[in-house]
C-alpha cells in the first residue's frame, strides 16, 4: 500500500513517511516497526507528514474535510469556487495538484502526465502526499477536496494515512451526455478534454469512482445534488447542504414570523432564503 510505518503511542496510532525523522517540526514521531520513539523539536522539513490516525488531525491541526465527487465535467470545480466564496473553505482539486506537479518538473511529472492523458488514476501515494502538503501549508482548517478519492485505493489509503474521515461527501449527479457536452466546450487547453480521453475517463468513473460514492452512501455521508441544472440552481441546492441545520431552523422561524405576524421589514430577505 502506501510507503510508511505506524505504531501505537499514548493509546493513539501515529503514521509517518518520507525524509528523516529528526527533521520533523516539533512533533512526536515513531521510528519504525521496532517501535522506537523519538520526540522531535525544532528543525523543519515540509516533506514529512505526521498525523494522528483515527482522528481528523494533520500535524496537530484539526481539519474538516468535505470530499467533492461526481463525473468528469459534472461541475465540481465550478461549485467549489462558489462554496469557497460563501462558506470559507479552501478548495483543493486533486487534478489541479497533479497538473501543478507536472509543471513543477517533479520526477513523477512524466508518469502523471501519461496517466492523465489516458484518463487513468495516479497511484494514491503521489496524490495523497500532494493533498497532505497542501493542507499542511494552508492556515485554513476547512477543506473541499475535489476529485478525490477516485477509487477504493485512494479512499482506503487516505483514511489510513491521514486518519481523516470526511464530514460528508458532496456528490454532483449528472448525465454522461451533459458532462460530455460541457467537457468538449470547456476550452481550458486540457490535454484530457478530447473525445477519446473523455470516454476513458467516463469508464474509469463508472468502474472505480462510483463504488467509492456507494461506499460513502452506505455510511450515510452522501449529499446528492442534481448537477444537470444551470449553475445558479445547482448552487442553491449546494447552499442548503452547507448551511448548518440550526441556521436553517432560525430562518424557518423567521419565515414563519413573517408569514404569521407580518414583519414586513424582514419579509424580502426571509422570503428569498431557500429553505430546504
Ligand atoms: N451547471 C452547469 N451548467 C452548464 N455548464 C456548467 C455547469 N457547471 C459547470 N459548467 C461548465 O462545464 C465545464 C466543466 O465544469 P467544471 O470544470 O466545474 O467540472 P468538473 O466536474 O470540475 O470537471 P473535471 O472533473 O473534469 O475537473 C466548465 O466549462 C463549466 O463552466
Ligand atoms: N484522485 C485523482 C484525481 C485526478 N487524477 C487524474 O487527473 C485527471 C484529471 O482530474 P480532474 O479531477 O481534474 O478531472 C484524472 O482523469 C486522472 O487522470 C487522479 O489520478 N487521481
Amino acid at each position: 500500500m502506501v510507503n510508511g510505518r505506524d505504531c501505537a503511542l499514548g493509546g493513539k496510532r501515529w503514521w509517518w513517511w518520507g525524509g528523516e525523522v529528526g527533521a520533523c517540526n516539533g512533533v512526536i514521531v515513531v521510528s519504525g516497526d521496532s517501535g522506537v520513539i523519538a520526540t522531535v523539536s525544532g528543525g523543519g522539513n515540509d516533506d514529512i507528514g505526521v498525523m494522528e490516525v483515527n482522528g481528523s488531525s494533520l500535524n496537530e491541526k484539526k481539519v474538516t474535510v468535505v470530499f467533492v465527487l461526481g463525473g468528469p465535467g459534472s461541475g465540481k470545480g465550478t461549485q467549489c469556487a462558489n462554496i469557497v466564496e460563501h462558506f470559507g473553505y479552501t478548495h483543493l482539486s486533486a487534478g489541479d495538484l497533479l497538473r501543478a506537479e507536472i509543471k513543477s518538473g517533479s520526477e513523477n511529472g512524466t508518469m502523471i502526465q501519461n496517466m492523465i492523458k489516458e484518463g487513468k488514476i495516479v497511484p494514491s501515494e503521489v496524490t495523497i502526499k500532494l493533498l497532505q502538503r497542501a493542507m499542511q501549508e494552508n492556515a485554513n482548517d476547512k477543506f473541499l477536496i475535489d476529485g478525490f478519492p477516485r477509487n477504493e485505493e485512494n479512499r482506503a489509503a487516505f483514511e489510513s494515512v491521514t486518519g481523516i474521515v470526511p464530514e460528508f461527501v458532496l456528490f454532483f449527479d449528472c448525465s454522461e451526455e451533459e458532462m460530455e457536452k460541457r467537457l468538449l466546450g470547456r476550452n481550458q487547453g486540457r490535454e484530457d478534454d478530447n473525445i477519446a480521453t473523455i470516454r476513458k475517463r467516463f469508464n474509469v468513473y463508472m468502474e472505480s469512482s462510483l463504488p467509492v460514492i456507494q461506499y460513502y452512501d452506505s455510511k450515510g455521508k452522501v449529499r446528492k445534488i442534481d448537477a444537470v441544472k444551470p449553475v445558479e440552481e445547482v448552487f442553491e441546492a449546494v447552499k442548503a447542504v452547507f448551511i448548518p441545520s440550526h441556521e436553517k431552523s432560525v430562518s424557518s422561524t423567521t419565515v414563519n414570523m413573517v408569514k404569521n405576524k407580518g414583519y414586513e421589514g424582514l419579509s424580502t430577505a426571509a422570503n428569498n432564503w431557500d429553505l430546504k
